[in-house]
């Protein structure tokens, strides 16, 4: 599990509950992945990250992922294929991020919620990435036998 700013008062106790987070790794045919920028008003505003959000009560990841990316960029995805999960302890919330992969989609990207987007490549050109989505840069990075640094910073 991934600890982000440690040092910081959490909310919630030593037995909070882990809240489910389902993410969407888009990847283009050329290889290039997805980022988007976090909105204005919520926490880690500015930071990039792949697009998804919390899974509400009765939903799967897959349908969270499905009804979050329309409503965050405004695409209809294919098929979902999961691929690898991440607790992240972070002062506001323990986070399980369920990251799926994700290769086909319909429409055109519209960022609805007033974010940016990148299509990006190893190594990532936007700053700064969320502690949470550099584990993702590494795992690309092993895919692809990259080395060196995934991010700035
Ligand atoms: N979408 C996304 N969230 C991530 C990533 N990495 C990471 O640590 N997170 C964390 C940040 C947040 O604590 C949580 C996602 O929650 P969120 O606040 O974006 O979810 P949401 O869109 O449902 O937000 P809201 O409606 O409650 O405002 O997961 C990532 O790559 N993508």
């Amino acid at each position: 599990m991934l600890v982000a700013d440690g040092d910081r008062p959490r909310e919630g106790g030593p037995d909070r509950k882990e809240v489910e987070v389902a993410v969407g790794v888009l990847v283009r045919a050329d290889g290039r992945f997805l980022l988007t920028s976090r909105p204005e008003g919520k926490v880690y505003a500015g930071y990039w990250e792949f697009p998804g959000g919390k899974v509400e009560p009765g939903e799967s990841v897959e349908d969270a992922l499905r009804r979050e990316l329309v409503e965050e960029i405004g695409v209809r995805i294919g098929a979902v294929h999961p691929w690898r999960v991440e607790r992240v302890d972070y002062p506001h919330a323990l986070v399980r991020l369920n990251f799926c992969k994700v290769y086909e989609w319909d429409g055109e990207l519209h960022m609805h919620e007033g974010q940016q987007f990148a299509w990006e490549e190893l190594p990532v050109a936007v700053a700064p990435v969320l502690p949470g989505t550099v584990p993702v840069l590494q795992w690309f990075a092993q895919e692809r036998s990259f080395t060196g640094a995934t991010h700035a910073g």
